[in-house]
């Protein structure tokens, strides 16, 4: 019987704990860290890598996904899907810069109700979306990398080029957060093999990994979007490949790690996209059916700011 494929992330974390390398971290926690993690997951079964060994919220990490796709960088329109996962920083900031005592949801109250408010204090900076869609060149033009990788897929698939990228030095420096996942790029085999449509495989380089709060979102984020580019494409699904660089387990986070990897993994759900959208930026939330996910207990841990 093949190992089932959610030991490779239960592997890394186990590495963690017995091998990772004690340290000190930006944010204050300190954690136990290991340089250079793969996973692979086939996902031309329909599978959908949603761990199951505790719950994940798979649906708030597609939504992440969603508003990285339309270009916004604004909390405001992640509020209106019911996402906080991102208001930690900009109420961070915003705590910070005015001294104001204000609570969480207050704060996303506020960011909800009153646009100017949003506008001044709920934005994140260039992050991901705005360097996906409308990455600023020196001569002031925009170019938008997931149009161009789509094209490139269309016309041109066997190019060794087709990836798009997030780590624009030159802007690095006012987002909130330097991009995690980087870079994405994109592979299609099965060209030439006359029948059936070709299969597309994606890998994805994260310089920085939180192995216990990221990497579950992070996974099946990806793994809906190979989904989508693939359905925009008219090819099947292939691989999704994750590398990461600074893989760590925080250390308020280890009774938690120790918990989910007493538990036996069940087998992944399937996804299926039930509407083809024009664009890769017209899905929605309810296009997306995982069917028959079964997981553990959800665990929570405190997420470092
Ligand atoms: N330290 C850290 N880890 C991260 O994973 C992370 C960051 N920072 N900063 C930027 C984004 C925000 N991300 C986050 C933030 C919070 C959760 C989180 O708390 N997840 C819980 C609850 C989710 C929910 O209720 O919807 C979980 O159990 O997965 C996950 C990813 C991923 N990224
Ligand atoms: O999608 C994401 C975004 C962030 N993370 C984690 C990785 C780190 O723990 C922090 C970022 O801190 P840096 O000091 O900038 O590395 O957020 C993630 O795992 N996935």
């Amino acid at each position: 019987m093949l190992r089932h494929p959610e030991y490779q992330y239960l592997d890394i974390m186990s590495h963690l704990l017995e091998k990772g390398d004690r340290r000190m971290d930006r944010t204050g926690e300190g954690t136990l860290s290991t340089f250079g993690a793969m996973m692979r997951f086939d996902l031309s079964d329909g599978s959908f890598p949603a761990f199951t060994t505790k719950k994940v919220f798979w649906k708030t990490a597609v939504k992440e996904m969603l508003w990285f796709l339309t270009g916004q960088t604004n909390i405001q329109s992640l509020l209106k899907e019911n996402v906080k996962i991102w208001t930690d920083w900009p109420l961070a900031a915003y705590r910070k810069a005015t001294g104001e005592e204000i609570s969480q949801d207050l704060f996303e109250k506020r960011v909800l109700e009153d646009d100017a408010f949003a506008a001044k204090w709920g934005d994140l900076g260039p992050v991901y979306g705005k360097q996906w869609r409308r990455w600023l060149d020196r001569n002031g033009v925009e170019h938008d990398q997931i149009g161009a990788l789509i094209h490139s897929l269309k016309t041109n698939p066997t190019s060794r080029r087709m990836l798009f990228h997030a780590w624009n030095v030159g802007e690095i420096d006012q987002m909130a957060l330097p991009p995690c996942h980087m870079t994405y790029q994109f592979h299609v085999s099965g060209l030439q093999r006359g029948s059936g449509r070709p299969q597309l495989s994606m890998l994805v380089n994260q310089r920085s990994c939180d192995i216990f709060l990221g990497a579950p979102f992070n996974i099946c984020q990806q793994a809906a979007l190979l989904a989508m580019v693939a359905q925009q494409v008219q090819m099947d699904r292939g691989e999704l490949i994750w590398v990461g660089g600074d893989t760590h387990l925080y250390l308020n986070h280890l009774d938690q790690a120790k918990e989910q990897l007493a538990r036996k993994p069940m087998p992944f759900p399937k996804l299926v996209l039930t509407r083809q959208p024009d664009e890769i930026d017209g899905y929605r939330i309810d296009d997306f059916e995982v069917v028959g996910y079964q997981s553990h207990d959800r665990i929570d841990a405190p997420v470092a700011v």
